[in-house]
């Protein structure tokens, strides 16, 4: 075994805290980071589990690859009877080591929308098949022509009572569904979104359950035609898949009938509230901010430990080559995503905590806290993935010319995450879905509402009038995490009532309300993204005050700071318009983020280490836990597919034939 590169040793020494401590705050619990830790090595000693790099695949081979691991992950969960779904993520994820695999969209998606939108009879009907994996599905919503504006698919369930089924068509090319996850090859089941029609009339999207291949040979069933959409960008364990359905017949009982019904003889029961059919993409939504946090935090780790160990340029004449996270530039590039890193997994847990509890409520039927969810989860999951998604590649350029390699693992991490940017509700749509909740909120609270939860600042506008910044004291303390909550706070006020007024303006010149969307998108978007910046910053601080270990609190209290710090200067044209800010302060405050720098370097690397991400699962030679980078990168080199004869084939056919010729 080879030594610890002694670079990296001299990191985890110097740290000011105790990294065990941190992570087991990041999990919950010590009792939590064991039985977590346990769980991955039931996966890495497994010999099932061993992991081929899937760079020296063909696609087939990956999706190959890819299936047996979801297959004998199934047995082996329950053989080890792990059966929490906390516990079965950390296995799974373990297994396939952070890549997208053909039974996401089944366990995530499917079994999700079961659970939440099927009457008790069908879940008898339907669950532990589908636990058992005798029926694998997927959620088939997209077609070609819509993706964002559901309310226009154009697949149709046409109720026929003399049989008593739904009728399923794709009528036309853009109404063929084109995306869903595991579609292609496979499942045999689809939740398929389409307009119900029944008597004549039709009642607009819901969702059906519909079988698309024959149970025992797995062969598309009659009317089905399914397939790969092909290779794309990253996941390419996954069979993304084209359904096109001429005249599927399915029976009465497999429209999801929690909430909307439609009787045996047609009638139609309207749901409690039409947009219940859209929650599982608000639980996908929700868990996304999540995985913002691990990808962002993966980067970090790999980018961080390989600047401790990395040398390059002369600081000073005569002396040796420093370390490259000795830069202040390099510094500056990664320990504010270190600090988003942080902010992240800490909104990621509070959303999947709001998640849990608002939908507990909604299944007493206590529907009220609806709107608030859908805003919040929308909001966060296109912030924090515009973030992690822009942050990965700096995090990879950070790493130089060694970070476009494969084996870094940035490109495998980028790749797998960006789609979050457009999946499950297309960033910039969800932003205006949060402005539209917020606009409604200024609304409610200017006709003197009392408004609750994450929007409450608005009830204090009449406080918020801009007054001359020469005319009061300077509204923050730069040294004062509070003070920056509250400037965020005003920042979100300011720039909501901006995107209220630019609305009210556009009215004003009476065109439509539509149009006067449009005319606002730009404050509108922007209006969503310093509510949820504010958001991030409030329970970053909120944070702390549950945090007893004060070595621990000090470096994370560092790290709130330079979140909020850093955001403000990348956003400073708004803190300065709305007067929070003046001009002087500026400058402070890149001096008051350079000390931070500087006393965030000693705990870089055992901040990244609290992470905890074991080898198997960062998968990254500039990212290993002993810092010995060279050595197996010229391992992994050797592996190159192209190096498995000294001479190639094209030598022969090609390059020897025709140097006789010239
Ligand atoms: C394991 C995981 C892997 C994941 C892989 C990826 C899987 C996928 O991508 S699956 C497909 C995901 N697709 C999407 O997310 C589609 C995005 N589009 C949408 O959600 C909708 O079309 C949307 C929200 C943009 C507009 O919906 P639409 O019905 O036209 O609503 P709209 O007219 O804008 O608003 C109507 C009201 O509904 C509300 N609303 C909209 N969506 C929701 C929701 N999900 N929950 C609650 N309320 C909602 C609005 O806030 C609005 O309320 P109000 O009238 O009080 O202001
Ligand atoms: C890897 C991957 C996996 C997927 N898996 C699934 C799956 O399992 N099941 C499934 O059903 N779907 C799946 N999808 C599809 C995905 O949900 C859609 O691509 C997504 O909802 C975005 O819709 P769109 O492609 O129609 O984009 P579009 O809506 O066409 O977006 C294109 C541009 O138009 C802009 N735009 C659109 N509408 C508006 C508006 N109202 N206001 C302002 N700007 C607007 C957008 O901001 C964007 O810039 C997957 C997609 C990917 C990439």
């Amino acid at each position: 075994l080879a030594a610890m590169n002694p670079d990296i040793c001299r990191e985890r020494e110097n740290a000011t805290f105790n990294t065990e401590t941190l992570t087991n705050m990041l999990d919950g619990s010590a009792e939590k980071t064991r039985r977590r830790r346990e769980i991955e090595s039931l996966v890495i000693n497994d010999p099932d589990f061993q992991h081929d790099d899937p760079n020296f695949m063909s696609r087939s081979e990956r999706y190959d690859a890819a299936v047996k691991k979801s297959s004998q992950m199934i047995m082996k969960l329950r053989d080890y009877g792990i059966s929490d779904p906390e516990e079965i993520y950390f296995y799974k994820r373990c297994v396939h080591r952070g890549f997208s695999e053909p039974l996401d969209l089944h366990l995530g998606m499917f079994l999700t929308t079961l659970l939440n939108q099927a009457s008790p009879t069908q879940l008898d009907t339907f669950f532990t098949p589908a636990w058992n994996l005798e029926i694998v599905g997927t959620y088939a919503q997209t077609e070609l022509g819509h993706g964002t504006h559901i309310r226009k698919l154009e697949t149709t369930a046409t109720y026929d009572p003399s049989t008593q089924e739904f009728v399923l068509n794709c009528p036309t090319v853009s109404s063929i569904k084109w995306w869903p996850g595991g579609l292609g090859k496979t499942s045999n089941h689809a939740i398929v979104l389409a307009q119900l029609y029944t008597l004549g009339k039709c009642h607009g999207l819901h969702a059906f359950i519909v079988p698309i291949r024959c149970m025992k040979t797995h062969q598309p069933l009659p009317g089905v035609t399914v397939g790969d959409i092909g290779p794309k960008f990253g996941f390419e364990e996954v069979d993304n898949g084209y359904l096109k359905l001429e005249n599927v017949r399915i029976p009465r009982e497999n429209m999801l009938m929690k909430y909307a019904q439609v009787e045996p003889d047609g009638s139609y029961l309207k749901p409690p509230s039409d947009k219940l059919t859209y929650g599982t993409m608000v639980f996908i939504r929700a868990m996304i901010v999540g995985e913002s946090a691990r990808a962002l935090s993966k980067s970090c780790t790999i980018a961080i430990r390989y600047s401790a160990v990395r040398h390059q340029s002369e600081l000073r004449p005569g002396e040796p080559e420093p370390q490259i996270l000795d830069y202040q530039a390099q510094q500056y590039k990664l320990f504010p995503l270190l600090a988003a890193a942080y902010a992240f997994t800490f909104v990621g847990q509070y959303m999947s905590d709001t998640y849990h509890r608002i939908t507990g409520h909604i299944n007493q039927g206590d529907f009220s806290q609806l709107p608030e969810l859908h805003a919040l989860a929308a909001g966060l999951k296109a912030f924090t993935t515009w973030t992690a998604n822009a942050g990965i590649e700096v995090c990879r350029m950070a790493c130089g010319g060694h970070g476009y390699l494969c084996c870094s693992g940035l490109p495998d991490i980028y790749v797998t995450f960006t789609p979050t940017c457009t999946y499950e509700g297309e960033n910039t749509v969800m932003m205006l879905q949060t402005a539209r909740f917020l606009v409604k909120c200024y609304r409610q609270a200017r006709e003197g509402q009392q408004l609750s939860g994450t929007v409450s600042y608005l009830n204090e506008q009449q406080r918020l009038q801009p007054q001359p910044v020469s005319s009061r004291p300077t509204v923050v303390n730069i040294n004062d995490l509070a003070s920056l909550v509250e400037a965020y706070k005003l920042r979100a006020a300011k720039l909501v009532e901006v995107a209220a007024k630019s609305l009210q303006g556009e009215l004003q010149r009476s065109i439509s309300q539509e149009d006067a969307w449009n005319n606002s998108s730009i404050e509108l978007v922007r209006a969503s993204d310093a509510h949820c910046h504010y958001v991030v910053v409030e329970l970053f601080a909120a944070k702390l005050s549950e945090i007893s270990d004060t070595a621990v609190h000090s470096v994370l209290n560092t790290l709130a700071l330079l979140y909020a710090l850093h955001g403000i200067t990348l956003n400073s044209g708004d803190f300065l318009q709305a007067g929070l800010l003046s001009v002087p302060q500026l400058s402070q405050i890149t001096q008051r983020i350079k000390a931070l720098l500087v006393e965030i370097r000693p705990n870089a690397v055992a901040l990244v280490d609290s992470f905890d991400y074991n080898d198997e699962m960062l998968n990254s030679v500039l990212g290993r836990y002993d810092g010995n980078v060279y050595e197996s990168m010229f391992e992994w080199a050797k592996r190159s597919p192209l190096n498995r004869t000294e001479v190639h084939e094209s030598y022969y056919k090609y390059m020897k034939p025709l140097r006789s010729k010239l």
